[in-house]
């Protein structure tokens, strides 16, 4: 099976072009407004229509409110709604009733206590993103460039497809999915020059990345 690739936070078209031309599965948008990567409804309007289904597009929100996820899947039409903030089982019931979306719920990890959580999100969400658990006083809970210990997810037994993310870089990536038998990447700060600005070069080198692992991944 081939190993997904997300490309999260990109907010102009000559990255997005980028990463659809250089072969992502998934582009994400972020609608978080503290984020360096923060999309208006009508940037979302503007890059979803460039997508042309060329890949999944991802809208990641953080403990959204109905209305904000009304106006997302207007601007949008996301096929696959990130949830990466601290919403609960019930509310990724909820919003994935609603919307009638598939729904990735990311799983803070820091220590293996993150992980009882599981089995509540496992009966809801599609799938899992696992990312590094942000500090407390962090300005958002992703997208901060810092790995967690893939260790952590070695003897994972979860049956839903899974994607790892938090710190990744065209040179790790293999590890974290050999550890940690990811069937996903996500990546965001990796591929930057700056918080924010996606640099063309480093979202061809992750991708060529992934596409090299292939054979290393289960689920
Ligand atoms: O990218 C962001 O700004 C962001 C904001 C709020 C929540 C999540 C965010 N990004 C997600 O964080 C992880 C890890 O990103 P990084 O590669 O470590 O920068 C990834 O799943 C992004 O989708």
């Amino acid at each position: 099976m081939s190993l997904l690739v997300k490309i999260c936070g990109l907010s102009t078209r000559e990255t997005l072009q980028t990463a659809l031309d250089a072969g992502a599965d998934m582009v994400g948008f972020v609608f978080f407004p503290p984020s360096p990567r923060h999309v208006s409804l009508e940037t979302g309007r503007d890059l979803g229509r460039q997508v042309k289904k060329r890949a999944l597009k991802v809208a990641l929100t953080v403990d959204a409110d109905d209305a904000t996820l009304d106006n997302i899947m207007d601007a949008l039409s996301p096929d696959i709604l990130q949830l990466h903030g601290q919403e609960s089982v019930a509310r990724v019931r909820d919003i994935k009733q609603k919307f009638g979306r598939p729904v990735m719920k990311a799983v803070p990890v820091a220590s293996a206590g993150d992980l009882a959580v599981l089995p509540g999100y496992a009966a809801v969400a599609d799938r899992i993103l696992f990312d590094a658990r942000a500090p407390k006083d962090a300005t958002r809970p992703g997208g901060l460039g810092t790995p967690f210990d893939w260790h952590l997810l070695e003897n994972l037994a979860l049956d839903l497809p899974y994607m790892v993310s938090g710190g990744l870089q065209p040179q790790n990536l293999a590890e974290a999915v050999r550890i940690t038998r990811a069937g996903g990447v996500d990546i965001s700060s990796g591929v930057e020059s700056a918080p924010g600005v996606k640099d063309p070069e480093l979202i061809k080198a992750f991708i060529r990345a992934a596409r090299a692992t292939r054979e290393l991944s289960v689920r």
